[in-house]
C-alpha cells in the first residue's frame, strides 16, 4: 500500500501536534459552552477521535455521513447525505469537522442544512484546506495545513475507499487512478 503513495506531505507526529494545537485553539472559542462536535464520515472518523480528545471543554458529539466522490478523484457535483445526526441542534453551537475541503460543496451543503435547522453557531475545523480546488466560497474557521491542489490519502482520506488506514497523509500516485 506505501509503495502507492509518490510523497509523504504530513507525518503522524505533524498531524499528532496539528491536533493539539486546534484543541487549544477551540477550547478558547467555547469556554464555558457546550458544543455539538459533528464529525463528517467517513473521512473525518481518525480526525474527530483525535481532536475531540485534545479539546478541553464540555461537548456533544455525533456524526453524519455523506458522499460526493464515488470512487472518483473529481467531486461528482452532488452531496448525498447518507446518515444524519441524532442530535436536535436548533439553538446549539456546532462545530462540524471535515477532514478535507476541496470544492467546498459538501460543507456548503453541511452549513446551509445546519443553518436551516436554526444552529445558534456554525463553526467549521478541517485538517486539510485545499484552496485551488474551490468551486464555492466556503471557508474553515480552524485549519491544519493547506495543501496544494494533488489528491491526498491516509489518515480518513480515501481513493476509492482505500488508503484510510495509512497512519499519515500523503500524495497518491497519479497511476493508481489513472488506470481505472
Ligand atoms: O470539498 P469537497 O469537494 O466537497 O470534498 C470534501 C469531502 O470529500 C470527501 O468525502 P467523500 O464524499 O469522498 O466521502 P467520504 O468522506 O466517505 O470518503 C471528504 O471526506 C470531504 O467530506
Ligand atoms: O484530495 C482528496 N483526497 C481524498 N478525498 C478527497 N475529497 C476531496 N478531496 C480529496
Amino acid at each position: 500500500m506505501n509503495n502507492d503513495i509518490l510523497k509523504v506531505l504530513y507525518s503522524k507526529e505533524e498531524i499528532d501536534n496539528a491536533c493539539k494545537s486546534l484543541g487549544n485553539e477551540i477550547s478558547k472559542t467555547y469556554a464555558g459552552k457546550t458544543p455539538v462536535v459533528v464529525g463528517v464520515l467517513k473521512g473525518a472518523i481518525f480526525f474527530m477521535t483525535d481532536i475531540v480528545r485534545a479539546v478541553d471543554s464540555y461537548m456533544q458529539i455525533d456524526f453524519i455521513d455523506v458522499s460526493s466522490y464515488h470512487g472518483a478523484t473529481e467531486s461528482s457535483g452532488t452531496v448525498e447525505l447518507l446518515q444524519d445526526i441524532n442530535t436536535n441542534i436548533t439553538g446549539r453551537d456546532v462545530l462540524i469537522v471535515e477532514d478535507i475541503v476541496d470544492t467546498g460543496r459538501t460543507l456548503k451543503f453541511l452549513l446551509d442544512t445546519f443553518a436551516d435547522r436554526g444552529a445558534k453557531s456554525i463553526k467549521v475545523c478541517t485538517l486539510l484546506d485545499k484552496p485551488a480546488g474551490r468551486k464555492v466560497d466556503v471557508k474553515s474557521d480552524f485549519t491544519g495545513f493547506k495543501v496544494p491542489n494533488e489528491f491526498v490519502v491516509g489518515y480518513g482520506l480515501d481513493y476509492d475507499e482505500k488508503y484510510r488506514n495509512l497512519p499519515y497523509i500523503g500524495v497518491l500516485k497519479p497511476e493508481i487512478y489513472a488506470n481505472k
